[in-house]
């Protein structure tokens, strides 16, 4: 179902409303999580499941940071130590430079107002309306009522609800639905907000608008949001880092344009390769292994966002002596590197002539030869 709701306001208008804490990104500081050596067992009547294994890891402050991985890879179970729903065996969380371990009930309580949280089925109260939904974690704080209906207003206002505040959940859609539930992890003004696959429930055209709405929170109130999911197109709409995470262990981490284009693990590449395409399909009946004679080499170009600057067709036909034909192929631009691939032909060119593409391109191959144009 598609969103119809009131279009947001623009996020800069509200953040001053809403106590604007625009934070420099740093690795410590409010907001940043730290895992040192972190480990978590189940213990259940089939055995023990060892799901996290010596994680080590630095969240910096103010980041959309994604956490990746199969089904089973230990996603959830990481995300839920930083607020203590999952009580690690080993190891140490620390939010803000404190060992969250060590609190007791009352900084708990603390801890989660500074971690909001939002789910993929959005754990709504259905009896209750929008306004009696977001305002219940500052009446379970014994805000005043006054109080409480400014801040409704406020968050409501920020997600783009403003006139639904006597609905019911039954009578929204499904990203009006997450709306709501971000408001009302954002009542407490948290420095952290954990996404629980967010996004899963929703169509490709609103998850898109609730992933748009997560950047723009991050950005105007510089809260640090952590977010997993099983979908690479996710990471790449709004994340600056990805973790990758493999039964229960880190199988690689950095910025997203970094592992997205040079992609180190098994792990990660199956994960790329919906947002891949194979060779389309009349070239891929036409490719002969060997050169033929009078025909093309069809050439894989592949760039990786660290050659700084966009693909330059021109100077790659210079530096080889021949001209190419551009035949197919997908670049996207990731935190302004321009990464992906590209299919050309040219005639004459062998596997030896591509070395002169080093440092023009990330990769070179060629993929097979065709008897004449394509
Ligand atoms: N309460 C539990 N008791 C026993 N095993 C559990 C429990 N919770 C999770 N596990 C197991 O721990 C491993 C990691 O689970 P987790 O839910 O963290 O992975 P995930 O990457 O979030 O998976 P998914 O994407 O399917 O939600 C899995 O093998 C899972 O079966």
């Amino acid at each position: 179902m598609l969103e119809t709701m009131a279009a947001p306001l623009p996020v800069d208008a509200v953040a001053n409303t809403v106590q604007a804490r625009a934070r420099a990104i740093s690795p410590a500081g409010p907001g940043a999580v730290r895992f040192e050596r972190l480990g978590k067992t189940y213990h259940s009547a089939a055995g023990a499941v060892r799901a996290l294994e010596e994680i080590d890891l630095e969240i910096p402050t103010g980041r959309i940071y994604g956490i990746i991985g199969r089904s089973g890879a230990g996603k959830s179970s990481l995300l839920r130590t930083i607020n203590r729903l999952e009580e690690p065996t080993s190891g140490h969380v620390i939010v803000d430079g404190q060992d969250i371990g060590r609190f007791d009930e009352n900084a708990l309580v603390q801890l989660r107002r500074r971690v909001g949280m939002i789910f993929q089925h959005f754990n709504l109260l259905s009896a209750k309306t929008v306004r009696e939904n977001v305002a219940l974690p500052l009446v379970v704080a014994g805000l005043p009522r006054r109080q409480i209906d400014q801040r409704v207003d406020e968050v409501l206002a920020l997600v783009g609800l403003e006139g639904k505040h006597d609905v019911y959940p039954s009578r929204l859609s499904g990203g009006q639905k997450q709306r709501v539930g971000i408001a009302r992890a954002l009542v407490h003004k948290p420095e952290i907000l954990l996404c629980d696959e967010a996004t899963s429930a929703l169509d490709p055209e609103t998850t898109l608008s609730i992933l748009r709405l997560l950047r723009d929170i991050n950005r105007s109130l510089g809260l640090t949001i952590i977010l997993i999911t099983h979908e690479m197109s996710v990471i790449r709409e709004v994340c600056e880092n990805v973790l990758v995470l493999e039964q229960g262990r880190i199988a690689e981490e950095g910025p997203v344009w970094q592992v997205f284009g040079d992609p180190k693990h098994d792990a990660t590449r199956a994960l790329l390769r919906p947002l891949s395409r194979d060779l389309p399909e009349d070239l891929a009946a036409r490719l002969a292994p060997r050169p033929v004679a009078g025909g093309e080499t069809i050439i894989e170009l592949h760039y990786t966002g660290a050659q700084g600057g966009d693909p330059d067709l021109a100077r790659l036909a210079a530096t080889l002596g021949t001209s190419l034909r551009l035949l197919h192929g997908t670049i996207d631009r990731i935190q302004g590197h321009a990464q992906g691939t590209l299919l050309v032909a040219a005639r004459g060119i062998s596997e030896q002539d591509l070395d002169a593409l080093k440092g023009h391109v990330g990769s070179a191959r060629v993929v097979g030869y065709v008897a004449s144009d394509v």
